[in-house]
């Protein structure tokens, strides 16, 4: 009776949950997810199960989303999907549950949400476009020298950016201790295993192993990018604050929160420390499928030069005003965010309270994992989807295929506070470089063109893996307007 009562408080229309892969005892399906690219695996399950698919790891409840329609019909307005599942090695062990991505729904998160909505709509963005705009233009001028460096030039762009807007410090060199600290924590999070966490979030007693127990190494390293983690959000928020003590504090998002006293310190400060570990992997990732991109599909390269000469002239760099009179520049961003998202299972969302779908049990403290890689892969969305066509998304007809930026930000109360400043960082330094660079197949050492090779690393933010491409300069024209704004 006991049991039968348990079980009506938890379902209690008695409804099936969805279909998915048989689990086995204790641990579920876990067998059946490989450690790489679980999206691919997630979408093979949508063939035999369908659109919502249900799992479990360790006792844990998962739901996977593979369509768009479902994701954003489930997970949508309503406030019962906008918790985050505990991340107990990642998130208390390691510290990142403090970031704004990976906290428990609630008040502390909703005053991180309210320092941030002000700095990073539709409009406030529009005030790091001058930032924006002039790395950009520096990255050009690495791009004439060291061309072979274009990913390492590329992240060490997007850092800046990050740096000067966040926290109003202008990064001179990648060796910079700021970025040097938060490219390391990082670093830590690609060393998180999935399993590792559930396991741990079964048996979360587990925390308390001392460091001295001769299984604790997943401890031991756990406290030790702990400190890596709180000093990338300590160091340059402390800069900011001394800086603002001497009056030499340049403008920035940091800045702004301290000087509108609406907030305490802890939470201005793990605001700001998520915007670099949310903001940085994530476009990076996208400007650097961009280049795979025009080296695989010139034809949209020149396209896209055509109307970048078109609207800008030959005598000048584009700017985000550009931007109105560029339509196809538009569906080429589009379309970088959807080629390869960069996020294939964004961040999983937690059910807060039980709940029925389509007919479906769907258990308090669920898992919801949104497979926004199944999403931008779907054909009966866009039509021969492994292919890079910005033209998809063009004129009368483009207007009925859905915008990437509706899924690939992730969905409802948690979806991405970064969405505008990513597509205007995209935006401005794919146009630039297209004006001022082409970008085609590498060389071998007879001077033939070879096929770059293809291949993305997995994690919860995939990158292409290193390849080679040549970029040239278009003309003396492009290398002189360049050297000028230097
Ligand atoms: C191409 C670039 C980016 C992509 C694809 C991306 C994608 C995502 C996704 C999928 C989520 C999870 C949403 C969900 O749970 O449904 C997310 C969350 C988040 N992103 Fe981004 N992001 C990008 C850039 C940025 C930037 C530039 C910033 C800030 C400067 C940023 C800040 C955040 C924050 C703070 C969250 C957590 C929101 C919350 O949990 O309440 N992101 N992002």
């Amino acid at each position: 009776t006991f049991y039968r009562r348990r079980s009506y408080a938890a379902n209690p229309r008695r409804l099936p949950l969805p279909p998915g892969p048989k689990p086995e005892l204790f641990i579920g399906n876990v067998r059946q997810m490989p450690r790489k690219q679980r999206w691919l695996k997630f979408a093979e399950w949508k063939k035999t199960y369908g659109d919502i698919v249900h799992a479990q790891a360790f006792g844990q409840h998962l739901v996977i989303l593979n369509s768009y329609q479902l994701a954003s019909q489930l997970l949508g307005p309503r406030a019962l999907y906008s918790d985050r599942p505990q991340f107990q090695f990642l998130g208390e062990l390691m510290g990142w549950g403090r970031m704004v991505s990976l906290i428990q729904y609630g008040d502390v998160w909703k005053r991180y949400r309210k320092l941030i909505h002000p700095a990073m709509n539709k409009t406030a963005v529009r005030q790091y476009w001058p930032a924006q705009q002039k790395e950009a233009r520096v990255l050009l001028q690495t791009l004439i020298d060291r061309p072979e460096d274009f990913m390492k030039e590329i992240r060490s762009m997007i850092g800046k950016v990050v740096m000067s807007t966040v926290y109003g410090i202008n990064v001179e060199s990648p060796e910079n201790e700021y970025i040097v600290m938060a490219e390391a924590a990082l670093e830590t999070v690609a060393h998180v295993s999935g399993i590792g966490n559930s396991l741990l979030n079964m048996f979360p007693i587990l925390k308390y192993t001392p460091t001295w127990f001769p299984w604790s190494q997943f401890k031991r390293n756990a406290l030790k990018w702990r400190v890596i983690a709180e000093k990338m959000v300590e160091m340059p928020f402390a800069d900011v604050k001394r800086k603002m003590a001497t009056g030499k504090a340049l403008p920035s998002f940091t800045a702004a929160c301290l000087e509108s006293g609406d907030a305490p310190d802890e939470i201005i400060k793990w605001t700001a420390g998520t915007m670099y570990a949310a903001g940085s992997d994530t476009t990076v990732a996208s400007l650097t499928s961009f280049i795979l991109a025009m080296v695989l599909y010139p034809e949209v390269q020149k396209r896209a030069q055509a109307e970048i000469d078109r609207v800008v002239g030959k005598d000048r760099l584009p700017t985000f005003e550009d931007r109105a009179e560029m339509p196809y520049m538009d569906c080429v961003v589009k379309e970088i965010l959807r080629w390869k998202v960069v996020s294939p299972l964004a961040i999983p969302h937690r059910a807060m309270e039980v709940d029925y779908f389509q007919d479906y049990w769907i258990p308090k403290g669920t898992s919801v994992i949104p497979n926004v890689w199944a999403m931008s892969q779907d054909e009966t969305m866009y039509k021969d989807p492994e292919r890079f066509w910005p033209e998809r998304f063009e004129g009368e007809a483009g207007k009925n295929i859905v915008d990437p930026h509706s899924f690939v930000f992730g969905f409802g109360r948690r979806v991405c506070t970064g969405s505008h400043f990513a597509d205007a960082n995209i935006f401005i330094v794919a146009a630039s470089i297209l004006a001022a660079f082409n970008i085609s197949k590498p060389l071998d050492e007879n001077g033939n063109e070879v096929d770059p090779v293809v291949s993305f690393s997995t994690g919860m933010v995939t990158h292409a893996d290193p390849f080679k491409c040549t970029i040239k300069p278009r003309s003396a024209t492009a290398i002189s307007l360049i050297q000028a704004e230097g």
